[in-house]
């Protein structure tokens, strides 16, 4: 039997090289040491101030940012940053911004297609099956294939995103404030369709969100971050009803009064 975690995050640093000047580098180590597990069905929220490495972290575990070091391994196999092909079938990510990731010069159908296209041997009919299944997995019909992404609206758009991270049938979805541009009534739409889905497929998620009211009705454990490191963690239940460090203190008070108890 595999006791391994779904996700085992060990140890990850992320240092970046900034240009200051024509010839002199500065080091900037954005992440330290972060570790971390999240087991079939669960939801992890990063919650942190501005800069504190949440939108790096969460490019990590999608692999569109490498680490400097540690090690990412699903269900207790190492993914390594350049196994893009075994990576993208397990931890896909939706960005915040539907507007820019997807393609508007090609249609719904075109952009669902070809995560498929790259890394199955599905057929042309079979692929165009799981399009259809897809769309209608995030609530849309058969037809928004046909769509191009200007043609639908932003929550729509948002929906398609997730149709794209879905349709490899993926084991963890990375959300970085994937809601966040929504108004209030498509984004609680699309927080349900998400929930929905978790407990039909049995999803993990790992959200970035800075709605501190989303992160407590969505998510069963918080990381909280500052300056790269995790300062706290735990179920959020726990950590919002009694947050021990001052950062998780001063989040909670920053965004009024309704967590506390
Ligand atoms: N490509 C990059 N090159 C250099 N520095 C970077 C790069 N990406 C991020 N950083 C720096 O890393 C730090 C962490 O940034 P990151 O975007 O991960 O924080 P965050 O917690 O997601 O912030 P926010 O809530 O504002 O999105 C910041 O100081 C940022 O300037």
């Amino acid at each position: 039997m595999n006791s391994a975690p779904l996700l085992r995050v060990s140890g990850i640093n992320k240092t970046f090289f900034n240009r200051v000047g024509l010839f002199r580098r500065k080091q900037v180590q954005v992440l330290k040491d972060i570790s971390f597990t999240l087991e079939p069905g669960e939801t992890l929220a990063l919650v942190g101030e501005t800069g504190s490495g949440k939108s790096t972290l969460a490019k990590i575990l999608a692999g569109v940012v490498p680490p400097t070091s540690g090690e990412i391994e699903v269900n207790g196999e190492v993914i390594a940053f350049e196994d893009t092909q075994k990576r993208c079938k397990l931890i896909r990510m939706i960005f915040q911004d539907p507007n820019s990731s997807l393609n508007p010069q090609l249609r719904v159908g075109r952009i669902l297609e070809a995560p498929l296209r790259l890394n199955t041997d599905l057929s042309e009919e079979e692929r165009a099956n799981t399009v259809i299944e897809t769309l209608r997995m995030v609530g849309m019909l058969p037809e928004h294939a046909l769509f191009y992404p200007q043609m639908i609206s932003l929550g729509q758009k948002q929906r398609v995103a997730f149709a794209r991270a879905l349709i490899l049938d993926p084991k963890i979805i990375v959300a970085d404030e994937a809601f966040s541009m929504l108004d209030v009534s498509m984004r609680s739409q699309v927080v349900n369709l998400l929930l929905k889905l978790q407990e039909r497929l049995g999803l993990s998620y790992v959200v970035v969100a800075n709605d501190l009211g989303l992160v407590r009705h969505i998510s069963d454990k918080v990381l909280i971050m500052h300056q790269g490191e995790i300062v706290e963690s735990g179920l959020t239940s726990e950590v919002f009803s009694n947050p021990q460090h001052d950062v998780t203190k001063r989040l909670i008070q920053n965004h009024g009064h309704e967590y506390r108890r």
